[in-house]
């Protein structure tokens, strides 16, 4: 087991109510594991995981461990709830070796019988004044996006209001928009922003209250907005928001739950009980971002994912084998992740 540090900067900070993120550091993993060899990426974003330290350390007491034990012991002793990114590159990067031994992009080791060529993709818009926002939005539809999210949560509930309108304005209404106010809402907040977004065809907002707050999102639901929880995944069980009748829509971050494996487990027990996943980065670079990618692949007829956040990067470990046209991103249909290994560059 190899494991490489990289910093990425952003070509322009991404602004959220919650915190704005302006680079990304990580470790690239590499892995022989049946004659091939697998890359996985754990980038941290603390807050949502573990810092860049403890994912250092983590990693580090994983390489001691693959040093003279198996994958399963590697994968034991790195705890999903204590180091989620550090879990997810070596994660990925067994599971690329086990996709390429076998073969199969991927998605397809997560389920045979699949075959998809595009996940659909919404556009990923932060803060900003109401004018910045509308030709954020346009420049995303004129490249073919067909489904925004936007941040909201930053400014007063009335300036947001106004952003949205303005959205709405100027580009044609088949177009989905999606909210994302990262928690930043009180109760009343909530209950104003979704009565004067409903009107405005906003298909689900993220998160309007804080993580902890299951029983104010369950009341929150049925307002003609959807209810989807983002920040209540992180560091609590998936069952005890599905039990609580929180969500209409569940965000799945790899890189916050431990794995593309435990991302895609999660998907369908959500299927199972009438809640949507929808699978997005953390801001990741391009190993990460196919890992989520084969994750979202794998789940039929998913709805609109967070993928396309690869141009926020002003570089990257390596070339991005996707493109987004009318709304989906492509998915590479070779073996593994789709990404050799060899190409994959960091810095250090
Ligand atoms: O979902 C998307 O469109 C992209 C991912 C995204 O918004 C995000 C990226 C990093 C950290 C948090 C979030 C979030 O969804 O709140
Ligand atoms: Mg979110």
């Amino acid at each position: 087991m190899n494991v490489d540090p990289f910093s990425l900067p952003l070509s322009g900070p991404l602004v959220t109510a919650r915190e704005t993120i302006s680079q990304r550091s990580g470790f690239v993993v590499r892995y022989d594991h049946r004659g091939e060899t697998g890359v996985g990426e754990a980038t941290p974003l603390p807050g949502w995981t573990e810092s860049l330290d403890d994912c250092q350390r983590g990693l580090d007491d994983a390489t001691t461990v693959a040093a003279d034990g198996g994958h399963t012991d590697v994968l034991l002793s790195l705890d999903a709830a204590s180091v989620p990114a550090a879990r997810h590159g070596f994660a990925t990067a067994l599971l690329d070796a086990d996709a390429k031994a076998d073969s199969v992009p991927l998605y397809q080791w997560f389920d045979s019988d699949r075959h998809c060529n595009r996940v659909p993709v919404n556009a990923t818009v932060g803060d900003g004044p109401p004018d910045e926002t509308a030709a954020a939005v346009e420049r995303a539809v004129a490249a073919g996006y067909d489904c925004c999210k936007l941040k909201v949560g930053k400014r007063t509930v009335d300036e947001d209001i106004e952003r949205v309108r303005t959205v709405r304005e100027r580009v044609d209404e088949d177009v989905t928009v999606r909210a994302d106010a990262n928690g930043a809402w009180s109760h009343e907040e909530a209950a104003d922003a979704i009565d004067r977004l409903a009107p405005l065809d906003v298909s689900y907002v993220e998160q309007p209250l804080p993580a902890d707050d299951l029983t104010g999102h369950a009341e929150l639901r049925g307002n003609g907005v959807g209810i989807a929880l983002d920040e209540s995944l992180v560091g609590r069980r998936v069952d005890s928001v599905l039990d609580a009748d929180a969500a209409d829509v569940l965000i799945l971050k790899p890189m916050v739950l431990g794995g593309p494996g435990n991302a895609h487990t999660l998907a369908l027990r959500a299927r199972e009980q009438g809640v949507e996943p929808v699978v997005t980065t953390t801001i990741d670079a391009v190993v990460a971002r196919l890992a989520a990618l084969h994750v979202a692949a794998a789940i039929p007829d998913v709805a609109a994912c967070g993928l396309a956040t690869g141009d926020r990067l002003a570089a990257d470990l390596a070339p991005d084998p996707t493109t987004v046209t009318d709304g989906s991103m492509s998915v590479p249909q070779s073996a593994g992740l789709g990404i050799d290994p060899t190409e994959v560059e960091t810095d250090a």
